[in-house]
C-alpha cells in the first residue's frame, strides 16, 4: 500500500453494551422503518437523537415494545428525541402534539421537497457541530435499509453527499458505510456482533484498482464495476481488513442476530 494517505479506522463498537470508546459520541437518526432490535442501546449512547418526520411515529409506537413489562407511556417520556425534522407529511398529529408538549424541537422544512428528511437531518447535524467535530462524530441512521427501494437509493445517496461525514446507515440485517477514496481504511470486525458476510462496492463511479486484506475473496489491484466485478457475497477472514480504492466504495457487513446485548432492555 501506497505511504501516502492518511488511514481512517472504522469500527462497529456502538453495537457493544458498553462502548468501548467512550469519547467517540454519536449522533442518532431514526428513520421510518421498522425500529431495529437494537435501537435502545443506540439511544442510551447517543449524544443527540433525531427523528426524520415518521420516524417519530415509530419511536412512540414501537419503543414501548421492547419493554413489555413497563408502562408504555413511562417509555414514551423516558426516550425522548432532541430534535423532530423533516417535511412533516408523515409524522401523526398525536404524535407530534405528544413530542412538542414534552419540549422536542420540531423543523418543519415541508417548503423543501427537494431533499429527503434523513438529508435534512444531516444537515442540521452538520450545521451544530463544528468542522473538527464533524470529521470526528458519526452519525447512525437506523431504518435505512429494508423497505421501499427509492428511500434505500435516497439514504444511499446521503453518504455520497456528505462523504467528509462518518455516516453509517442501519438495519437490522446488516449496516452500510462509505470509504472515501482520499484514505486508507482499517475496519477492526467485532466477530461476536458482525460478519461474516460482507461486500464493497462500487456504486458511484467504477474503480479502476481495488486492494484488500483480511477477506475470503482479497482483491489486488482489481477492476470493480456494476456489469463487471462487484464484491458481494465476500467474507471476513481476519479481524482487521485493509481497503485502498481509487473510488469511494461502499462497506458492507451483516449484524449477527445472536451476540447482541438485550441486557439494557430490560428494567
Ligand atoms: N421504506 C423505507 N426504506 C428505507 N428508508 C425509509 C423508508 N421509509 C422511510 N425511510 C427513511 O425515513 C425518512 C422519513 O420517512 P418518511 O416516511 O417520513 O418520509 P417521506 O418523505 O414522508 O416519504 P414519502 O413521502 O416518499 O413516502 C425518509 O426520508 C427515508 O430516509
Ligand atoms: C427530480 C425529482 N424527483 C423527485 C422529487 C421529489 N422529492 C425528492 S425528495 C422529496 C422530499 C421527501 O420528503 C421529494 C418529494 C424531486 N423534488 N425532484
Amino acid at each position: 500500500m501506497s505511504s501516502a494517505m492518511d488511514v481512517m479506522t472504522h469500527s462497529s463498537s456502538f453495537l457493544l453494551p458498553t462502548e468501548e470508546t467512550p469519547g467517540k459520541r454519536y449522533a442518532l437518526v431514526v428513520l421510518n422503518q421498522n425500529l431495529p432490535r437494537f435501537t435502545p442501546l443506540l439511544w442510551e449512547h447517543a449524544k443527540v437523537r433525531l427523528c426524520a418526520d415518521g420516524g417519530a411515529n415509530r419511536i412512540y409506537d414501537e419503543l414501548p415494545l421492547f419493554f413489555p413489562h413497563e408502562d408504555a407511556s413511562s417509555i414514551r417520556h423516558r426516550y425522548k428525541p432532541d430534535v423532530i425534522k423533516g417535511d412533516m407529511d408523515s409524522i401523526r398529529p398525536d404524535v407530534l402534539d405528544f413530542y412538542l408538549t414534552l419540549g422536542t424541537k420540531v423543523i418543519d422544512e415541508s417548503h423543501d421537497q427537494d431533499t429527503t428528511d434523513l438529508d435534512k437531518c444531516i444537515l442540521y447535524i452538520r450545521d451544530s457541530a463544528s468542522n473538527q467535530e464533524t470529521s470526528r462524530f458519526q452519525i447512525l441512521a437506523t431504518g435505512a435499509l429494508g423497505g421501499r427501494f427509492d428511500h434505500e437509493a435516497g439514504n444511499l445517496n446521503v453518504l455520497y453527499r456528505y462523504p467528509d461525514t462518518r455516516i453509517v446507515l442501519l438495519s437490522d440485517d446488516c449496516l452500510i458505510q462509505l470509504l472515501p477514496k482520499t484514505h486508507l481504511h482499517e475496519i477492526h470486525i467485532h466477530s461476536s456482533l458482525e460478519g461474516p458476510h460482507c461486500g464493497l462496492i462500487p456504486i458511484g463511479t467504477p474503480s479502476a484498482k481495488t486492494t484488500t486484506s483480511g477477506l475470503k475473496w482479497d482483491l489486488s489491484n482489481t477492476e470493480m464495476r456494476f456489469g463487471g466485478l462487484i464484491s458481494t457475497s465476500n467474507l471476513v477472514k481476519e479481524e482487521k481488513i485493509t481497503v485502498e480504492s481509487d473510488s469511494d466504495l461502499l462497506w458492507t457487513i451483516s449484524i449477527k442476530k445472536t451476540g447482541l446485548p438485550v441486557e439494557s432492555n430490560t428494567p
